[in-house]
């Protein structure tokens, strides 16, 4: 059984049509997470999935259970990251944790939280002196606290600098290890690419595409694009170009100055017979590279906008 099933949900604020029709089942273990523009109903979503905003219509139900009938239950099975903003600046790091803890019958111990969250020897600092990350840290391991099935993380990582974004990144992975089922939205494509299971585009309240990040990405296209430019200017590249237009393992090629980009199903292949002909004219090659599609390359063919950093 699905950890969570989530059927035809819908959401209106007045005219705003929030969420239109959203569906999907998340697997217990999974990192799920939903990407999509700005506005485009993700934490609007997330919401209606943590109970905290009722759904115009369609279900929830988080390991079999439902909103409004066994709201005490789902909330021992969730743990949802609270904006940084509710974290209680005067207390430490570990009274915030055993505050929350003590709003729950069953729990993870203070010292193990704080380990996950590698916050132990900050324990006793007051979460105003804490950095960006830190804090971050902590709300997740507020989340945690409880011990729950699944654990909701709304844009952990917006803001946080590179090393920071890949601590919180260190403890998803920790906690997947757990078996503990996360739901996560982010504007980061390589954190949804190295960290979902699979991952779910919303554009304007629908779901537009479900899959794998490697079965997204396959979807988009088998090509690969391969840069090529020559020491010997413009005249090798010409050459070049021209030997190799027609091949059938180049689907298409496009040259700028010395510079050789064509976009292969066949990228190795096609690599061979240019380097068998740049070797047999003695043209030198200056940088060879084969550039893989990206998560990034799926979110702007489906959603036909650039991705928000
Ligand atoms: N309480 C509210 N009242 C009115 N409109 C709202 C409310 N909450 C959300 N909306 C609108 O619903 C739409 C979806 O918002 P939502 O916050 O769910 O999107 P999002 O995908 O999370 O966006 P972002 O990536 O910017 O966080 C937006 O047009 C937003 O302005």
């Amino acid at each position: 059984m699905p950890v969570l099933e989530v059927k035809n949900l819908r959401k209106s604020f007045g005219d705003v049509k929030a969420v239109q029709d959203i569906s999907f089942n998340v697997e217990a273990g999974e990192v799920f997470t939903i990407i999509g523009p700005n506005g485009a109903g993700k934490t609007t979503t997330l919401e209606m999935i943590e109970g905290l905003q009722p759904p115009d219509a369609g279900s929830i139900a988080v390991a079999g259970l439902s909103w409004g009938k066994d709201d005490s239950a789902i909330k021992t099975l969730i743990g949802v990251q609270p904006q940084s903003s509710a974290l209680f600046d005067l207390l430490t790091a570990e009274e915030n944790l055993d505050l929350f803890a003590s709003f729950y019958p069953k729990r993870k111990s203070t010292a193990e939280v704080l380990e996950m969250i590698n916050l132990t020897e900050h324990r006793s600092k007051r979460v105003k002196s804490l950095s960006g990350g830190q804090r971050q840290r902590l709300a997740i391991g507020l989340a945690m606290i409880n011990d729950p099935q699944v654990i909701f993380l709304d844009e952990p990582t917006t803001g946080l600098d590179p090393q920071a974004r890949r601590n919180i990144w260190d403890i998803i992975l920790r906690l997947k290890q757990l078996g503990t089922t996360i739901i996560l939205t982010t504007h980061y494509m390589e954190e949804a690419e190295k960290l979902s299971d699979r991952v779910c585009i919303v554009d304007q309240g629908t779901v537009i595409s479900l899959d794998t990040p490697a079965a997204l990405i396959g979807k988009l296209t088998k090509e690969r694009e391969v840069r090529l430019s020559f020491y010997d200017g413009e005249d090798a590249a010409a050459q070049t170009e021209e030997a190799l237009r027609g091949r059938p393992d180049i689907a298409r090629m496009e040259r700028e100055g010395a510079n050789v980009t064509l976009w292969s199903p066949e990228p190795e292949q096609a690599l061979y017979g240019l380097l068998g002909f740049t070797k047999e004219h003695g043209y030198r090659v200056e940088h060879v590279s084969i550039r893989e599609m990206s998560l990034e390359d799926v979110f702007i063919a489906f959603t036909g906008k650039e991705w928000r950093d």
